[in-house]
């Protein structure tokens, strides 16, 4: 049997004096790593994308983290620091599809900006400076600090008990997870389950129950060095089985 195909919805980003439809080399690794699948580069067409083409193919959507914000505007905010890169091909190409996925039962994991869009995808909203919300920690990384240094644990997340993401990583009730986000969740959209909050009450992780297949978005990097962190590898691992089963009900169906 083929490998399950994995949609991995690209950045644009602009390289010397052209733009690229871009994807970071760790989020398609872990992919293959992790997953055990095939991942394929989704471009950011925005409306220009053959949503129905896309999906019919795939098996499963992993959502990367990035530099840039969701725009504000789709929560019903201005833009607070005008200096913070956005990407509205990106909005336009992933919030249409994460409803569409959802709704289908494909599979998604979410990482970071991934975590976020999916929950203004399903109707919520973003703090967009979480250190400057009263009681919540400064969730950033430091630039100046070594890239391993960056993406090394940085807090404990508590898991939700008895939730779905506990019960994946065999009953754990706290994980250290690394940090490197600006934003992060203020109103939970309906349907989501938190699986994780940080000691400030920061959401970092959440499942979407309501949606027919697997889902599991977290703030933190699991995607980062995955090889050597067995929880990222049996979240990913999840995810891959989850792709697999729904493989085979598609191919069973056609
Ligand atoms: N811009 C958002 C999202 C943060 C995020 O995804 N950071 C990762 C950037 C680098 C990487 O892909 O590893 C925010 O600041 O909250």
């Amino acid at each position: 049997m083929r490998r399950p195909i994995v949609l991995v919805p690209a950045c644009t980003r602009q390289i010397g004096p052209h733009p690229y439809h871009a994807a970071q080399l760790k989020y398609v690794d872990a992919v293959v790593l992790g997953a055990d699948c095939a991942p394929m580069i989704l471009p950011a067409l925005g409306a220009a994308l053959d949503l129905e083409a896309s999906l019919a193919v795939c098996d499963g959507i992993m959502l990367t983290g990035s530099a840039s914000n969701v725009h504000p505007s789709y929560y019903d905010q201005d833009v607070l620091d005008p200096g913070l890169p956005q990407d509205r091909a990106r909005d336009a190409t992933t919030l249409p599809l994460i409803r569409a996925a959802l709704e289908r039962g494909i599979p998604i994991i979410a990482v970071c900006r991934g975590f976020q869009e999916m929950n203004v995808a399903l109707g919520g909203s973003l703090y967009q400076a979480v250190q400057e919300v009263e009681g919540k920690m400064d969730h950033r990384e430091d630039p100046d600090a070594a890239i391993e240094d960056q993406y090394g644990p940085a807090h404990d997340v508590m898991l939700t008990p008895g939730g779905a993401f506990q019960r994946m990583l065999g009953g754990l009730d706290r994980i250290a997870v690394n940090s490197l986000h600006g934003q992060g969740v203020d109103r939970l959209a309906p349907g989501i389950a938190i699986e994780a909050v940080s000691r400030d009450g920061l959401v970092e992780a959440f499942s979407v129950p309501s949606a027919p297949g697997f889902t599991l978005a977290v703030q933190w990097h699991p995607e980062w060095q995955i090889l050597d962190n067995p929880d990222s590898m049996t979240m990913f691992g999840a995810f891959g089985q989850a792709c697999r089963a729904f493989q085979a009900r598609r191919e069973g169906s056609a």
